[in-house]
């Protein structure tokens, strides 16, 4: 069986109520090793009114305890969370673990500990130097996303004929996908220029990518990108009955429409690292956490289900 490095994720949220409730199913899957210490455990366990099952296995991830305020945004859980995700992302690189999959930290919780990171995809950039690729969905439509945790109003200047050109090539060997249809930025991607013209970024690294991809030697012939497409119709019915991989140029313009779509089946993927790393689609919850509300867990499971499907 795969080991599975599981991040606890903001012990203020309900990644560890998650954690608990699914261990059974997950065991089935995969040997789980937990990064949280047994104090921090015991006390979501109690709070929560949740038993810890006898095979729960833990990791401590080196950092200090303290105390669970549920749906409190603080440095204190931050401070954990990254600790918990750094001591499984080393687990996985000391090669004592197959894969990570990260419960949801909360980003202001990060930056009020002084973590120098908007959150996973981020920090696994600088961890191993490479161009991470954040990619969220489920086998209907995946999303990859050129540019991801910046302000909107920094999109235009991120645009970028070379990186976009790497990014598509890149997004296309780490999927395997043969139809990719790639967004423009603008309204109706710019009709001609009439609203826009980042379109031509857009559409030269298209032509580069798929010239690239045609060399002799690559194992595609057909021409895999298409587009720029407008995005307001990338998403229409006919649009995800043809293309089963998309990539946004800004972080809402892919996960809206996915969310709206596929929030409780969707997970999080990182390409492009010499690590596999997984995550749920969802955030901290701190509306419901330690409220015995209920949980949708098919994000959870099919986040270590994609490991498993990709490890074997
Ligand atoms: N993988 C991650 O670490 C990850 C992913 C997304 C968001 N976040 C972070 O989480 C924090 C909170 O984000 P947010 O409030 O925008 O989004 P959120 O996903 O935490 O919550 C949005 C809504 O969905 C509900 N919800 C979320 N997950 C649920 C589940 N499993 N079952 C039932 N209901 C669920 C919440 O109660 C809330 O009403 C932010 O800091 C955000 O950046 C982290
Ligand atoms: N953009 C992600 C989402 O909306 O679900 C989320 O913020 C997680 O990002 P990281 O994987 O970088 O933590």
């Amino acid at each position: 069986m795969k080991k599975v490095a599981i991040s606890i994720g903001d012990l203020n949220g309900i990644g560890i109520e998650l954690a608990l409730r699914c261990h059974s199913q997950v065991r089935k899957l995969a040997e789980p090793l937990y990064l949280i210490d047994r104090e921090m455990l015991e006390q979501a366990a109690e709070l929560l009114g949740l038993e810890i099952p006898e095979d729960f296995v833990l990791e401590s991830p080196g950092a200090e305890p303290f105390t669970i305020r549920p749906g409190v945004v603080d440095a204190a859980a931050g401070s954990y969370s990254f600790a918990s995700f750094k001591a499984a992302v080393e687990l996985c690189t000391e090669g004592h673990a197959d894969a990570v999959c990260t419960l949801p930290i909360h980003k202001k919780a990060w930056e009020l500990a002084g973590i120098p990171y908007k959150g996973h995809t981020d920090a696994l950039r600088d961890f191993f130097g490479r161009e991470a690729i954040m990619m969220l969905g489920c086998p209907q439509m995946y999303v990859g996303l050129y540019t991801e945790h910046i302000p909107l109003k920094e999109v235009p200047e991120a645009m970028n004929e070379e990186r976009l050109t790497r990014f598509l090539l890149d997004f296309q060997r780490e999927t395997g996908a043969e139809e990719i249809a790639v967004l423009g930025l603008n309204p109706h991607a710019g009709d001609h220029g009439v609203l826009g013209d980042e379109e031509r970024i857009i559409e030269a690294a298209i032509d580069n990518a798929n010239r690239i991809i045609q060399n002799p030697k690559s194992k595609i012939q057909n021409r895999p990108f298409e587009g720029p497409l407008v995005p307001d119709t990338a998403f229409t019915p006919a649009m995800r009955r043809r293309f089963h991989y998309f990539v946004a140029m800004y972080h809402d313009q892919g996960l809206i429409p996915l969310k709206a779509l596929h929030f409780d089946e969707s997970i999080n993927v990182s390409l492009n690292l010499p690590i596999l790393r997984t995550s749920v689609d969802h955030g901290t919850a701190f509306d419901i956490a330690y409220k015995r509300a209920e949980l949708n867990t098919k994000s959870y499971l099919n986040a270590v289900r994609y490991i498993i499907d990709r490890t074997s």
